[in-house]
């Protein structure tokens, strides 16, 4: 059934497990999203960025919204770093359930001014909101505290921006960074700073590039003819112990790419001859679907829905 980010993400926060968001940009990763959250009876949230709405349009934010309504699972349909007002309206005129108003670059008053914007209008029609404060940056450990504190999210600043703005859920920067190199070998999270900000925000927190960038992965998208540099992931036990401090929403984009890229460049290796899409497109949807159930595991959120 189709609700609001927040039904889902409260829960998560209240009874300690997490929820994935898992960014589509097409049918097959839809269908493997949705999939795998019935199968494993786990709530799911579908992102869809600026990107993706701009890529697939009517016959993208038609499918996610339908297919969530009829979905058995709790579903949430979420834009992801939604980067103006406009933006938000478009994303709430097409029927989704969550949004994020991502104003992190922005100087603070600009961005409590911004989000509590978004926020009128979103609870206006029932739509609940994400909101950004910090900038999503790899840190190393050593790194000096004023400079974290430049980066990072401080969590005096976080409790003060919810109470102004209003939103329902925070994303926070604690060292992670979207893509597939997010640092040197083991990525450093600063667990303390999670631990202060969640003492001080009670709502459910985000953690944006959370991708693993499994090894195992990386060498298959190589071995299949695939470019990739130092790949760098969150490791599974920076992931839970996250989780246990207070986050309730992990976004996952890269791991679902790699694996989906994977598995279409094997099967055009191994049989030249094919151009039925469906016979490229149709395995890299079962390996989406593969990545997102063992994510729901990791996350706690098998048997939530
Ligand atoms: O934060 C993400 C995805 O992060 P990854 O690149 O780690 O999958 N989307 O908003
Ligand atoms: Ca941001
Ligand atoms: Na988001
Ligand atoms: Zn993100």
């Amino acid at each position: 059934m189709l609700v609001t980010g927040l039904e889902i993400l409260k829960k998560a926060r209240e009874e300690g497990y997490g929820v994935g968001a898992f960014n589509v940009n097409n049918m097959e990763f839809l269908q493997a999203v949705l999939e795998a959250a019935e199968e494993q009876r786990s709530p799911v949230i579908l992102a869809l960025s600026e990107g993706a709405m701009k890529y697939g349009g009517r016959a993208l934010t038609l499918m996610a919204v339908e297919l969530a309504k009829e979905a058995r699972v709790p579903v949430a349909v979420h834009l992801d770093h939604g980067s103006s007002y406009e933006s938000v309206l478009r994303a709430l005129r097409a029927g989704f359930t969550s949004v994020m108003i991502d104003k992190s670059h922005e100087d603070f008053e600009t961005n409590v001014r911004e989000t509590r914007r978004v926020v009128e209008a979103a609870h206006a029609v029932g739509v609940t909101v994400e909101a950004e404060l910090g900038r999503l940056a790899g840190i190393e450990e050593h790194v000096a505290v004023d400079e974290k504190d430049a980066l990072l999210t401080n969590p005096e600043e976080a409790r003060i921006f919810m109470e102004r703005t209003g939103a329902d859920y925070l994303a926070v920067a604690i060292g992670t960074s979207h893509g597939a190199y997010k640092g040197k070998g083991r990525p450093f999270i600063d667990h303390a700073r999670l631990e202060r900000i969640a003492r001080l925000v009670p709502a459910p927190l985000v953690l944006h590039g959370a991708s693993a960038v499994p090894p195992e992965l990386v060498e298959r998208f190589r071995a299949s003819g695939g470019e990739i540099g130092e790949a760098a992931g969150i490791h599974p036990e920076d992931i839970r112990k996250a989780i246990s401090l207070g986050i309730a929403k992990i976004n996952t984009d890269t791991d679902l790419r790699l694996a989906f890229t994977a598995l279409i460049r094997e099967a055009l290796n191994k049989n030249p001859k094919e151009f039925d899409p469906r016979k490229y497109l149709g395995p890299a949807r079962e390996a989406v679907k593969e990545v997102v159930k063992s994510r729901m595991e990791l996350f706690g959120s098998v048997g939530r829905a």
